[in-house]
């Protein structure tokens, strides 16, 4: 895999048979709202052209702030290296499917955020699926935006010519833990926050569907009427990775529209182990060979079910940025350097990642389609892969 070219990020294309159209959504206008980038089967159209990757540079400042390196200088850098990247999907291409598609709402990891998992997004649009991931507002994406109206002051001084007049956007970038506070108050009630906002999601995304016209605060130009009677709203799936692996099992727990989860290197620790037993559908733990630890895997062991379809594999040379779009940046020395590559070559890793989530998400949705090819993948049947985890589980103290 060759360095990434100048404005196009070195993202593998992807192999469904659908192009791919890529907008943004945010409706209401508050921090309480719904914001989300959704992914979609376009029409093949010259007009469109590709959506940035990321979209605003403040996304680069809070990046360098959750990295804990200079604002300043990294900033300059991240923009001067990513900020003309494109992804391969057309932004507010008209949407187009002669079928109702299945939908799959994606959670971001900690510090990450809505655009940074477009290899594994486009590829499930490509397929055939309409994917709206998130943006959380818990404090935990290195930085997201919202807006609040003007209060008369500002309306007084007239400053920003702002599109939405009244509107002025805020951002919120991420929240470090402050010195001697304890993680898992914070992280519990983060990844609550985090599956309500993955249910509300599913809720715009269920307006959508029946027609509803919704105000978008975002000016795009998408045809959001034409989503109507579009999607297969018995065939959704909740998937993350990391911290969005957590948020996948507590929404899972609290929502049954979700028929089923794929967690990515799911980070446990924010869970409470009460839900554990109150989640009642198949999940699929699709694992980094390098993220995992004893405590980690032994609580999603905790999940393993004898009626309900738990399923994990590893994939072998990956390391935790695996799945998101930085594992294509760099060339290999610099992204070994920096963890951003494992031994095996990315374009191959998020391949078997997202071939086996296919199949896992054809037998747990119900679809008609040629996934089922992969399903060996999902039993850890491949060279790259191994069964369940290499990590040893001393078996818990019963
Ligand atoms: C010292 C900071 N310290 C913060 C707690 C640890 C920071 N850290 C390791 C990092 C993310 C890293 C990263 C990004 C991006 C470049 C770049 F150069 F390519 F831009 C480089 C290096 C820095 C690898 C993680 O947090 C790992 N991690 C992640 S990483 C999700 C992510 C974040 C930003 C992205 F751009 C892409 C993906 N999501 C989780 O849910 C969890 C964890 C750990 C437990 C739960």
């Amino acid at each position: 895999m060759g360095n990434a070219c100048s404005n196009n990020l070195g993202i593998p294309p992807a192999n469904g048979p659908n192009h791919v159209g890529c907008t943004d959504f945010m409706m209401d206008h508050t921090a309480q709202g719904s914001f989300f980038r959704l992914y979609y089967p376009c029409q093949e159209t010259e007009k469109s052209e590709k959506a940035d990757w990321v979209p605003c540079r403040e996304y680069f400042n809070g990046l360098a702030d959750f990295m804990k390196i200079n604002r300043t200088l990294s900033e300059r850098i991240f923009n001067y290296l990513f900020g003309s990247f494109k992804i391969p999907a057309f932004l507010d291409a008209p949407f187009k499917s002669r079928e109702k598609c299945p939908v799959v709402i994606f959670s971001h990891g900690l510090g990450a955020f809505r655009t940074l998992y477009s290899a594994i997004c486009v590829e499930l649009a490509s397929q055939g699926f309409i994917v709206a991931s998130v943006e959380h507002r818990d404090q935990s994406a290195s930085a997201t935006f919202y807006f609040h109206e003007k209060t008369d002051s500002e309306n007084a001084s007239k400053t920003s010519a702002s599109a939405q007049s009244n509107l002025v956007k805020e951002w919120m970038y991420y929240r470090t833990l402050r010195h001697g506070e304890s993680e898992f108050p914070l992280r519990n009630k983060q990844v609550k926050q985090r599956a309500d906002e993955c249910i509300q999601a599913l809720d715009r995304l269920t307006k959508f569907n029946s027609g509803i016209r919704m105000q978008n605060v975002l000016q795009t130009q998408f045809d959001w009427a034409a989503l109507e009677n579009s999607m297969d709203l018995c065939r959704v799936a909740v998937m993350g990775h990391s911290f969005g692996g957590a948020t996948v099992i507590e929404s899972l727990c609290k929502e049954v529209n979700f028929k089923c989860g794929v967690a990515l290197d799911a980070w446990m620790f924010p869970l409470d182990d009460e839900i554990f037993p109150r989640v009642k559908q198949p999940i699929f733990f699709i694992n980094s060979e390098k993220f995992q630890w004893a405590g980690n895997i032994s609580r999603m062991r905790k999940l393993d079910s004898a009626v309900i379809q738990r399923k994990m594999i590893t994939i072998r040379g990956t390391v935790h940025q695996s799945f998101p779009d930085f594992t294509f940046l760099t060339g290999n020395w610099l992204g070994k350097l920096m963890k951003l590559k494992g031994e095996i070559d990315p374009a191959i890793a998020i391949d078997l990642s997202n071939k086996a989530t296919l199949a896992f998400l054809q037998r747990h949705l119900g679809l008609e389609k040629n996934f089922n090819q992969w399903d060996p993948l999902i039993d850890g049947e491949d060279d790259n892969l191994i069964p369940g985890t290499n990590v040893t589980v001393l078996q818990s103290a019963m």
